[in-house]
């Protein structure tokens, strides 16, 4: 299945009309196949019609620590087999508070995409693309042409057989009843010229009614609640009635796969109750009880998994309960999260990485942002904002703790945390940062930040990479080289942290959020399921000449 890409801008056309699939008129590159852009020639890689098989050597250096306290480094070699299906499934993406900002600005981007739709606005005329996609927007280095010696980048898309978004099917839940062309008026993130052009479209998709526990969510959400399931605490019915939801929307469309994510309301905290969510069993007992800790969240959750549809949570609340991860990896069923990572954070892990590896020694972090969207609205409620601090805050601890020169054990920046909600800004939200650090000798550099961000066309785009990286780990298999059986990657998607504030990762392992090792991982293991080594930066070839 090959969808068109949509080339990112162009000119109209004196007096050219403009409109659904007009972008012809536009002159502009129509279409581009992907997936098979280049064939990596080694014998360690097989290709059939149904596979890509790569014999993989994962070389790391192995550390221990000598009698004389020095460290000892030995380069340490593992043999992997990676497997990889090649028939790109139809795919479906339901998610959980469709009709917010988020889950109708990236429905009406995906349609204006798929439909090569152009539209006027004050700037001049724009054309549907996928910027802020890593994996539509961006390129990854391929190689080195043989004979210039110069980088060949290709798109990161292009890498390995992934879903087009344009032909994603999309559906949903909320507990707003509004139906997606309302509720994209409600929203208020799109130009009319635009939303008058899939309005027609999107008046025709309307949310399932959801689950609705008040005690999680703002009060101030309760106006919104018209689309709602009788029940308002956690129960087994609530959980197959989400289960049948997917079932039907995968019949329904024909569809072979489908991912679920989470980008309804940030929810409190849920308490960690042995007995209740620490296990798998405590907490399907849990549910099956109706005990009042399990959260809406945590229902999908355990529904997604029940169903093996992928489960992402897009908000920062723990959703992911110690039993919903032993749920999880008993039924290898995937889930990730938590938090989109959209704007002031993003910039933040970039910045703070940057800061921390020159050696300039960060002392004090102040992050502050308002806006207006219902998002803000919600976490003006101290609990729902409890959870979103939490995530934007612990963005920096593995670069710090890294650090050992310019940090103590356990010495780490000052760092605050403050969101206000002004209805005014609406979704384009003003983060203003101050990043304060010591110097040289003494001085000090302060660096203050303005970062004027439209919330949903910035986590929009991370919706869909979200579904897309998740839909092809659901392809790819690996072995060791000695093993026989192949198997999926661990439950728990870390992979999935470039695109996340407060990456999940399996139980013990360790939580990378600087944003560089986020992407050279992703990047890293896609070249490895093509037998293709890490991306190194030595160029050495040109160097050593
Ligand atoms: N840049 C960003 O927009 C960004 C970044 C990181 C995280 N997030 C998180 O993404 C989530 C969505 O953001 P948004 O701006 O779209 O918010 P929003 O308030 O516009 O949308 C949330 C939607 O969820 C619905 N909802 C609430 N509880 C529900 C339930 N139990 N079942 C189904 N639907 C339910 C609401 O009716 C609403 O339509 C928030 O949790 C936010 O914190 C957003
Ligand atoms: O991703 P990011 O810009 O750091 O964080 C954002 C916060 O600054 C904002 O207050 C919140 O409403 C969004 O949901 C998002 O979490």
């Amino acid at each position: 299945m090959h969808a068109t890409k949509m080339a990112p801008h162009a000119e109209l056309d004196n007096g050219t009309a403009y409109g659904e699939g007009q972008a012809a008129n536009l002159n502009i590159n129509l279409s581009t196949t992907q997936g098979d852009v280049f064939v990596v020639n080694s014998p360690n890689v097989t290709y059939t019609d149904n596979e890509i098989r790569s014999k993989y050597t994962y070389r790391t250096t192995s550390v221990t620590k000598g009698a004389d306290g020095k460290y000892v480094a030995t380069p340490k070699e593992t043999l992997y087999d990676f497997k990889l299906d090649r028939k790109i499934p139809k795919t479906g993406m339901m998610l959980v508070g469709w009709g917010g900002n988020n889950g109708t600005t990236v429905t009406a981007g995906i349609i204006a995409n798929r439909r090569g739709l152009a539209w006027e606005t004050r700037e001049g005329l724009r054309v549907a693309n996928y910027y802020g996609s890593v994996l539509m927007g961006s390129t990854m280095k391929l190689g080195t042409d043989a004979e210039t010696m110069q980088d060949i980048n290709i798109p990161f898309h292009d890498v390995l057989p992934i879903v087009h978004p344009n032909d994603l099917v999309i559906g949903g839940w909320d507990i707003s009843g509004m139906d997606l062309a309302a509720a994209m008026d409600r929203a208020a993130v799109l130009e009319p010229t635009l939303k008058s052009q899939v309005k027609k479209e999107m008046g025709q998709m309307v949310p399932l009614p959801s689950i609705y526990y008040p005690d999680f969510i703002a009060a101030n959400q309760e106006d919104r609640a018209d689309n709602i399931l009788p029940g308002n605490k956690a129960c087994m019915a609530h959980v197959e009635k989400i289960r049948k939801d997917i079932r039907d929307f995968k019949e329904q469309n024909k569809l072979e796969k489908v991912i679920v994510q989470w980008t309804a309301n940030t929810e409190r905290f849920a308490d960690i109750l042995p007995g209740v969510n620490d296990t798998a069993e405590n907490l399907l007992k849990a549910i099956e009880n109706g005990h009042e800790e399990v959260s809406p969240s945590t229902v999908f959750a355990v529904a997604c998994i029940l169903e093996n549809a992928p489960f992402i949570n897009g908000s920062p609340q723990n959703t992911f309960v110690p039993g919903a991860i032993d749920l999880a990896s008993k039924h290898n069923a995937f889930i990730g999260g938590d938090d989109f990572k959209s704007g002031q954070t993003k910039m933040k892990s970039a910045l703070v990485d940057f800061l921390i590896n020159a050696g300039i020694k960060l002392t004090s972090i102040a992050s502050y942002n308002h806006l207006g969207n219902n998002d803000g609205k919600n976490l003006s409620s101290q609990k729902q904002f409890r959870s979103k601090e939490i995530s934007k805050s612990n963005v920096v601890d593995d670069m710090v703790e890294a650090n050992t020169v310019l940090y103590n054990k356990g010495e780490h920046p000052d760092h605050t945390v403050v969101i206000k909600y002004m209805p005014a800004v609406g979704d384009n939200k003003r983060a203003l940062d101050e990043y304060y650090a010591e110097i040289f000798l003494g001085g000090h550099q302060t660096i203050s930040i303005f970062n004027v961000c439209e919330d949903s066309l910035l986590a929009s785009p991370l919706i869909i990479d979200l579904v897309l990286v998740t839909e092809i780990m659901t392809r790819i298999q690996w072995r060791a080289h000695s093993d026989d059986e192949f198997k999926g990657f661990h439950s728990v998607l870390s992979i999935l942290s470039y695109m996340l504030k407060a990456p999940l990762t399996p139980p013990g392992t360790p939580v990378v959020n600087a944003l560089a090792k986020q992407r050279a991982a992703l990047t890293n293991i896609f070249r490895a399921c093509v037998g293709l080594e890490p991306e190194s930066d030595m160029t050495l070839e040109h160097k050593l000449f």
